[in-house]
């Protein structure tokens, strides 16, 4: 028996597009942002799949985007968990600023390591392995054993929340995780059996 897991980051928020950085604060979509949700729920429907379960983070643009998606799917009636182990990575005192901003006051290097190393925390803030330090204990309990009851679960996220699950499920080193991007509402679909094992399809 195998079970099916879809990711999907949210799409393009107000401060995506205003290159800021964002972490737990509290942006809604743009209308680019809201599209790309829409086409997400398209692809799914085009697919016939209709989840059992569904998830997302406390945060606003991950919550719209699957509202969204599961308009463009028919989909009401139905529980909806929301959990702040699903936020994005917390990017403490670099939340509200401009990217490019950070890169001229600290160095492109030192800001690269912020927002891709595995292990190294912005100031005040979240690395990748805190945000799975975070998210995994969440993801085990109460995500995977409906997976590998052979459910459909669909979650709505963030970019580094989705990349700390991504690692756990892929098996990635804490190198390969670095270079992983993920595109905003492109979902990821995965197999996943009983005894963990994992075949991995992406939806284009
Ligand atoms: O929180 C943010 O700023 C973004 O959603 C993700 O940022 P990143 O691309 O720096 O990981």
């Amino acid at each position: 028996m195998s079970g099916t897991l879809i990711l999907v980051r949210h799409g393009q928020s107000e401060w995506n597009l205003k290159n800021l950085f964002t972490g737990w604060r509290n942006p809604d979509l743009t209308d680019l942002g809201k599209d790309e949700a829409r086409k997400a729920g398209q692809l799914l429907k085009g697919r016939n799949i209709v989840p059992d379960a569904y998830f997302t983070s406390a945060l606003k643009r991950a919550q719209h985007t699957l509202d969204l998606m599961l308009e463009e799917m028919g989909i009401d009636n139905l529980t909806i968990v929301r959990n702040t182990a699903l936020n994005e990575r917390d990017y403490g005192d670099l939340a509200g600023l401009n990217k490019d901003d950070a890169r001229e006051r600290w160095g492109d290097e030192q800001v690269h390591i912020w927002r891709r190393s595995y292990d190294v925390p912005p100031p005040g803030g979240e690395s990748l392995k805190d945000t799975g330090a975070r998210t995994l204990p969440y993801y085990e309990a109460e995500i995977l054993p409906l997976v590998k009851a052979g459910k459909t679960v669909l979650v709505a996220a963030h970019g580094n929340s989705l990349r700390a699950m991504v690692k756990e499920i892929e098996g990635l080193s804490d190198d390969a995780i670095v270079k992983r991007e993920i595109a905003t509402g492109e979902p990821i679909i995965y197999t996943i059996g009983l005894d963990g094992s994992t075949e991995e399809r992406i939806a284009s």
